[in-house]
C-alpha cells in the first residue's frame, strides 16, 4: 500500500492510498480520514460509498464530513467506484452511467465485466482486512452509508452482511435497481438477463429476506430531479412497511441530489452512525 498524500485536516489527517486490489484486478486508490484519537488507539470505522462518476475524491473534497468525524473519534473510509486503468473494460459510448466510474457495488458475473467489476467483495472483504493490517482502525466496530448508487451499495451491502455493520444511512439512495433505468442498464450487462440474480443486490427485495434489522436512516431531497425516474424512495417506503423493517426515511423539503444536499446532513449520519459505534 502507497501513501500518495497526507493532509492535517481537523487535528486529524485526509489520508489517500494505491494499492494492487486482487478482487479487481487492478490499482485503486482509497481515502481516509483519521481522527487524532487514531493516534493514541484504533477507532472504529464508516465507509463512504460514493455514486455515479465519482472517485474517492467527492465525499473528501465536497461533504465537510471531517470536521464531524474527528469530533467524535471515527475513520472514514471513501473507496473508489469502480475498477480503474487501461486494462479494464469500459462503456464501448463512454456513459457516465455504466462501466468505469458506475461499479454499482456488485460482484459482475458476465464478460467481459466479470474479471474487474467486483466491488462488492472489495468494499465487503478486501479493503477491511487491507485497512486494518496497516492503519489504526477498528474493524469490529463497522458502519456503512453512501450517497444515490453509493447508498444502494450501502444499504444492500449491509443487509446482505448482518452482525458485519452497526448501522447504515443513505442519502438519495437508489432504492430497487431492479425497477429503475440505472439499475436495468447496469446489473442487466453486469450481471446478465435473469433478473432473479438481480434480486440479491436489490434493496427492496432484501429487506423481505432479512432475518435481523439494523439501524437503517435515509434521507431524501424532495426537489431531486432523480427522484422519481430513478430513486423510488416511495419503494422503499412500502417495502419497508410491507416487510416490517424498522428505518427512519426523511424527506427533506428543497434538497437536490447534490452534495450541497449532503453536506447540509453529514452531520446527523455521523452523529447517527457515532451513536452505535461507540454507545451500543
Ligand atoms: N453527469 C451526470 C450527473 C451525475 C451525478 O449527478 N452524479 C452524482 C451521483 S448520481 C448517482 O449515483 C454525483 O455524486 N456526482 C458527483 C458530484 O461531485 O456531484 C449529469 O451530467 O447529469
Amino acid at each position: 500500500m502507497e501513501k500518495l498524500s497526507a493532509i492535517q485536516c481537523c487535528g486529524g489527517e485526509q489520508l489517500r492510498f494505491k494499492h494492487r486490489s486482487h478482487s479487481l484486478n487492478c490499482d485503486m486508490t482509497f481515502s481516509v480520514f483519521l481522527p487524532q484519537d487514531a493516534q493514541k488507539t484504533p477507532v472504529p470505522v464508516i465507509y463512504w460509498l460514493s455514486g455515479l462518476t465519482c472517485t474517492d475524491e467527492n465525499f473528501v473534497t465536497k461533504a465537510g464530513a471531517q470536521r464531524f468525524a474527528a469530533e467524535y473519534g471515527v475513520a472514514i473510509v471513501a473507496p473508489d467506484t469502480s475498477p480503474r486503468g487501461d486494462d479494464v473494460p469500459d462503456d464501448p459510448n463512454g456513459a457516465w452511467d455504466f462501466g468505469k466510474g458506475a461499479g454499482f457495488y456488485v460482484n459482475a458475473t458476465e464478460q467481459p465485466w466479470a474479471a474487474h467489476y467486483r466491488m462488492y467483495d472489495y468494499v465487503v472483504t478486501e479493503l477491511p482486512a487491507l485497512i486494518s493490517q496497516h492503519l489504526p482502525v477498528d474493524t469490529a466496530r463497522q458502519s456503512i452509508f453512501g450517497h444515490s448508487m453509493g447508498g444502494h451499495g450501502a444499504l444492500t451491502i449491509a443487509l446482505k452482511n448482518p452482525g458485519k455493520y452497526r448501522s447504515v444511512s443513505a442519502f438519495s439512495p437508489i432504492c430497487s435497481p431492479l425497477n429503475c433505468p440505472w439499475g436495468e442498464k447496469a446489473l442487466g450487462q453486469y450481471l446478465g438477463d435473469d433478473r432473479s440474480a438481480w434480486e440479491d443486490y436489490d434493496t427492496c427485495t432484501l429487506l423481505g429476506k432479512a432475518q435481523s434489522h439494523l439501524p437503517v436512516l435515509v434521507d431524501q431531497g424532495s426537489a431531486d430531479s432523480f427522484l422519481v425516474e430513478q430513486l423510488k424512495t416511495d419503494r422503499l417506503l412500502r417495502a419497508s412497511t410491507e416487510h416490517q423493517y424498522p428505518m427512519t426515511i426523511r424527506m427533506q423539503a428543497g434538497y437536490d441530489h447534490s452534495y450541497f444536499f449532503i453536506a447540509s446532513f453529514i452531520d446527523e449520519h455521523i452523529a447517527f452512525h457515532a451513536n452505535h459505534l461507540l454507545w451500543s
